[in-house]
């Protein structure tokens, strides 16, 4: 017996073996069919210096351009390097979640704020340093969540297999365990992205979009990072769950565009609820004033704010999910409910009905769980490779918050 089991082990060690050589085969070949598509290129002229002296990883740069990217994006890409690691991922976020459900929807906003802001790169982990401001400190970013769990994440990964698994994909493997655990549907993601060497502070200020967008800039936004207007539509689903600070949307209820009254659009009872949570206070008419510098709103810091104002500590919060209304299935479906009777808790959201298209796929996904699952598992993995570094571009940082000397 014990021989036909060491027997045993010997063939599956040899089977394990030829799998991997396999592996290793196919990659090259594919490595193959880049390099004669690199070299017909050369061949057409597109490329001007052709040498039989050039490297692979010299083609592989001369190919490189932003499309090539997504492509370069691998399904067990640590399968080798850290079997281990989605297990890990895995593993961490149940843990965590269990104390703290609150992280799942802090992480895809996160991933959100990531991946919209010069693609999933994880420049919005990275501290200030001497050469550059931090994203995090841009005002939509400040009421962001959930960093500590990919610092400690990355850090057991670090433990396990040091500079191996950038922050990049720590954030959206991470993400896709959280959405999963809050109801949301699961899907399976590439890996291979590599972490920015830079943080864009302005861009972030500038480009995320604010609560009090219009339709049309919210559209015009995502259509610049080839979203469509659907995939919009399904994206914003995530506000089902989560939480909005009164800051966001306080204007509505007490000084709408500044008429003194409350949005007429908003529904009547809703607006009572929404009131209660959020009380009248001085800050409602314009937003509250900068906490770092503490001084009151004068126009250039409410000019600064109406983009997207900040939230100070005393200030109420709406629960999304309005306690788990229909369930946990109803992720995603219960928002789009909540739209048709003009119940959407910020402007933005309440936007979505302002138009034919958009309206159609908000009632679409009001009654059709299953399409809106199949449809926001597509646009979670769009986004989740939005405009990513691979292959020689950026780097494994070891701790998220800081570039790689
Ligand atoms: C027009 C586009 C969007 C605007 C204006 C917007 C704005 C906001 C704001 C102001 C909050 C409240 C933050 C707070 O009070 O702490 C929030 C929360 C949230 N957003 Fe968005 N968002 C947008 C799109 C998205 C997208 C595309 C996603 C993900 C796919 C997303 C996911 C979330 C989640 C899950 C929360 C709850 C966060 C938490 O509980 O920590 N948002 N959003
Ligand atoms: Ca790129
Ligand atoms: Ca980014």
């Amino acid at each position: 017996m014990k021989f036909v089991g060491a027997n045993k082990i010997t063939f599956v060690t040899c089977f394990v073996l030829a799998l991997s050589i396999y592996v290793a085969l196919h990659g090259f070949n594919l490595h193959g069919v880049i390099l004669s598509f690199t070299q017909d290129s050369l061949r057409n002229g597109s490329v001007s210096d052709q040498s039989d002296f050039v490297s692979k990883d010299q083609l592989y740069l001369a190919i490189d351009d932003d499309d090539e990217d997504v492509s370069r994006l691998r399904y067990d890409y640590y399968g080798v390097s850290c079997p281990f690691a989605e297990k890990i991922i895995g593993n961490a976020v149940n843990e965590i979640y269990k104390a703290r459900p609150g992280i799942a929807p802090s992480l895809i906003r996160l991933l959100f704020h990531d991946c919209f802001i010069e693609g999933c790169d994880a420049s919005v982990l990275l501290d200030a340093d001497e050469s550059q401001s931090s994203e995090k400190e841009a005002p939509p970013n400040l009421s962001l969540k959930a960093l500590d769990v990919i610092a400690s994440i990355k850090s057991e990964l670090e433990r396990t297999c040091p500079g191996v698994v950038s922050c990049a994909d720590i954030l959206v493997m991470s993400t896709r365990e959280a959405l999963a655990l809050a109801g949301g549907p699961s899907y399976t993601l590439k890996t291979g992205r590599k972490d920015s060497l830079f943080t864009f502070k302005d861009i972030a200020e500038r480009e995320l979009p604010s609560p009090r967008s219009t339709l049309s800039q919210i559209l015009a936004s995502f259509a610049s990072r080839g979203f469509s207007a659907q995939e919009t539509v399904t994206l914003l689903g995530a506000h089902s769950i989560g939480i909005t600070h009164c800051t966001f949307f306080k204007d509505r209820l007490y000084n709408f565009s500044g008429t003194d009254n409350p949005d007429p659009e908003l529904n009547p009872g809703f607006l009572q609820e929404l009131k209660t949570k959020c009380p009248f206070s001085a800050s409602a008419s314009s937003p509250s004033p900068c906490p770092d510098t503490g001084f009151a709103p004068s126009l250039s810091a409410s000019d600064y704010h109406s983009n997207y104002g900040l939230s100070s500590e005393n200030d109420g919060v709406i629960d999304l999910s309005f306690n788990n209304e229909g369930g946990p299935l109803n992720f995603g479906s219960r928002y789009y409910r909540r739209l048709l009777q003009n119940k959407g808790v910020m402007y933005a959201d309440q936007q979505l009905m302002a138009s034919e298209e958009t309206a159609t796929w908000v009632r679409a996904y009001s009654s059709d769980p299953l399409l809106f699952r199949r449809d926001f598992i597509k646009a979670m993995v769009k986004l989740s490779s939005y405009h990513v570094l691979t292959g020689p571009l950026g780097q494994v940082r070891t701790n998220c918050s800081k570039v790689l000397a």
